[in-house]
C-alpha cells in the first residue's frame, strides 16, 4: 500500500457566536484527502482527515512541512512490514522529523489532521472501523469499565451537548429554548459558556439553564481560558452553589500553579486540557495543577495534538500519575475522536449538535439517545456514513 497524491483545501465554519475569547467568524478547518494505490471492493482506498473547531486551518504546515516529508520518505518505511498496510504511527514520526520540542501550536493540529486521514485509510484498507482497528492496536481495554458506561449498550459512548455559546441577539430565553431542543434530541447532559458576560448575567444563565434540566441531567461550564486568578476564584465561589458536571477551562491552560489555587478553593469538578497539545504538556499538569484524580476531567484532543499516538503516550503518562482514561473527555465532537473514546475506554467525548456542521457530529444512523451515541460499522473515520460531511470532503478533496 503506497500513498499516490495527497490533496489539502480549506473550508470555513465561521458562525456568528463567540465563547469568552474568540467569535467564531472567520473560523476555518483544513480538510485532506490521502488517496493510496490500494483497491478493496472495487473502491480506491482514500483516507480523509480534518481538524476540531477552535483552531484554523493548517495549509502552509501541510503542504511546506508535512507533505514534503512524506513524499520525500521510502514508501516501505510508511507501511507496516508485516501487513504492507499503511502505518500511522510511521507516518506520524515521519512528519514530526526536523522540529523542535516545545512551542506545539498549530504544527500539532496540522499533523493531527493527517493523523486522521491516516487511520482512516489504514482501517479502511483493514476493511474495519476505527474504534476497532485502534483498539486492537493499542490493546485497549473496551469501554466497559468507564463511569457513564451502561452495561447493556456495549458499543456506545457518553456524549454532552456543547453549545450556550454568546449570541449577538442571545438571551436567556432563546439560550433556554437552544438547551430544551439538545434535550429534545436525546443528549442528557449539556454545557454553556461563561465569562463572556458579568458573572451575575452568567450566573442568571446557569440557573436558567438548571431550571429546565430533567433530574439527574447535569450542566457544565466553559471558560475558554478568559479567566486572570482572582476572576475565576470569583466564579468558583458562585458556582460552588449549584451541582455542575465541571467547571472548564477557568484560566489560562498553561497556569499550572493558578489551577492549584483554584483547585483548593473549588469543590466541584475543574475540566481542562483542551489546549494542551503534547505529552510534556500534560505530566506537567499532572505534576503541578493540583488537579484531583478521583474528580476532575481532562479535555485533550486527539484531532488538535499531533493525533492518536500522541494522545496514547498521554493516557499512558497519565495513567502512571494515577489518572484513568475514564477521567479523560476530548474537546471536539467529531466521528474521529469518538473512534478514540470507544478504543481507549475514555469517559465520553465532546458533541456539537447543530454547531460547526457538517463536521462535527456522528453517523447518520445513530442518533444520541439517553445521553449515549452507538458507534458504527462503516469502515474507517465514518465519514461515509454522514452524508453532508461526505458531500463535501469529497467536493473539497475529491
Ligand atoms: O468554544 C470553543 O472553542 C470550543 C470549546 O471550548 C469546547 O468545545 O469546549
Ligand atoms: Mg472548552
Amino acid at each position: 500500500m503506497r500513498i499516490t497524491d495527497v490533496r489539502v483545501a480549506e473550508a470555513p465554519i465561521g458562525s456568528g457566536f463567540a465563547n469568552a475569547v474568540i467569535d467564531f467568524s472567520s473560523m476555518t478547518v483544513s480538510v485532506v484527502a490521502v488517496e493510496t494505490d490500494l483497491v478493496v471492493d472495487g473502491e480506491r482506498v482514500v483516507g480523509y482527515g480534518f481538524n476540531s473547531n477552535g483552531r484554523y486551518a493548517q495549509t502552509g504546515i501541510l503542504t511546506g512541512r508535512l507533505l514534503p516529508r512524506l513524499r520525500a520518505c521510502p514508501p516501505e518505511r510508511l507501511v507496516d512490514p508485516e501487513t504492507g498496510v499503511l502505518d500511522p504511527v510511521a507516518a506520524n514520526a515521519v512528519m514530526r522529523t526536523n522540529e523542535k520540542p516545545g512551542g506545539h501550536g498549530d504544527r500539532a493540529v496540522a499533523v493531527g489532521i493527517m493523523d486522521m486521514a491516516l487511520w482512516d485509510a489504514a482501517a479502511k484498507a483493514a476493511g474495519q472501523p476505527l474504534h476497532r482497528f485502534l483498539r486492537t492496536r493499542y490493546e485497549r481495554p473496551a469501554a466497559a469499565s468507564v463511569p457513564h458506561e451502561d452495561p447493556v449498550q456495549e458499543d456506545s459512548v457518553w456524549v454532552y451537548a456543547a453549545g450556550g455559546y454568546y449570541h449577538p441577539d442571545g438571551t436567556v430565553g432563546s439560550l433556554r429554548e437552544e438547551i430544551a431542543s439538545y434535550l429534545d434530541l436525546g443528549y442528557r447532559d449539556v454545557k454553556i459558556k461563561i465569562g463572556g458576560a458579568s458573572l451575575a448575567e452568567d450566573v442568571e444563565r446557569v440557573e436558567a439553564v438548571l431550571d429546565l434540566l430533567p433530574d439527574g441531567c447535569r450542566l457544565a461550564v466553559d471558560a475558554n481560558g478568559r479567566f486572570d486568578l482572582p476572576t475565576a476564584l470569583s466564579y468558583a465561589e458562585a458556582l460552588s452553589a449549584y451541582d455542575l458536571r465541571w467547571y472548564e477551562e477557568p484560566l489560562d491552560p498553561l497556569d499550572y500553579l493558578g489551577h492549584a489555587v483554584l483547585a483548593e478553593a473549588y469543590p466541584g469538578p475543574l475540566a481542562t486540557g483542551e489546549n494542551l497539545f503534547a505529552v510534556p504538556e500534560v505530566r506537567n499538569l499532572a505534576r503541578h495543577a493540583g488537579l484531583r484524580a478521583g474528580r476532575d476531567v481532562l479535555q485533550m484532543d486527539p484531532s488538535l495534538s499531533y493525533g492518536v499516538p500522541e494522545y496514547a503516550a498521554m493516557l499512558d503518562a497519565l495513567q502512571g500519575a494515577g489518572w484513568s482514561p475514564a477521567r479523560c473527555v476530548p474537546h471536539g465532537g467529531h466521528l474521529y475522536n469518538l473512534a478514540v473514546a470507544s478504543a481507549f475506554g475514555l469517559g465520553g467525548c465532546e458533541s456539537y449538535p447543530r454547531v460547526f456542521e457538517p463536521f462535527g457530529g456522528f453517523a447518520d444512523d445513530a442518533p444520541v439517545a439517553g445521553g449515549r451515541v452507538r458507534l458504527g460499522d462503516c469502515p474507517g473515520v465514518g465519514i461515509e456514513g454522514k452524508a453532508d460531511l461526505h458531500r463535501l470532503v469529497r467536493g473539497l478533496v475529491g
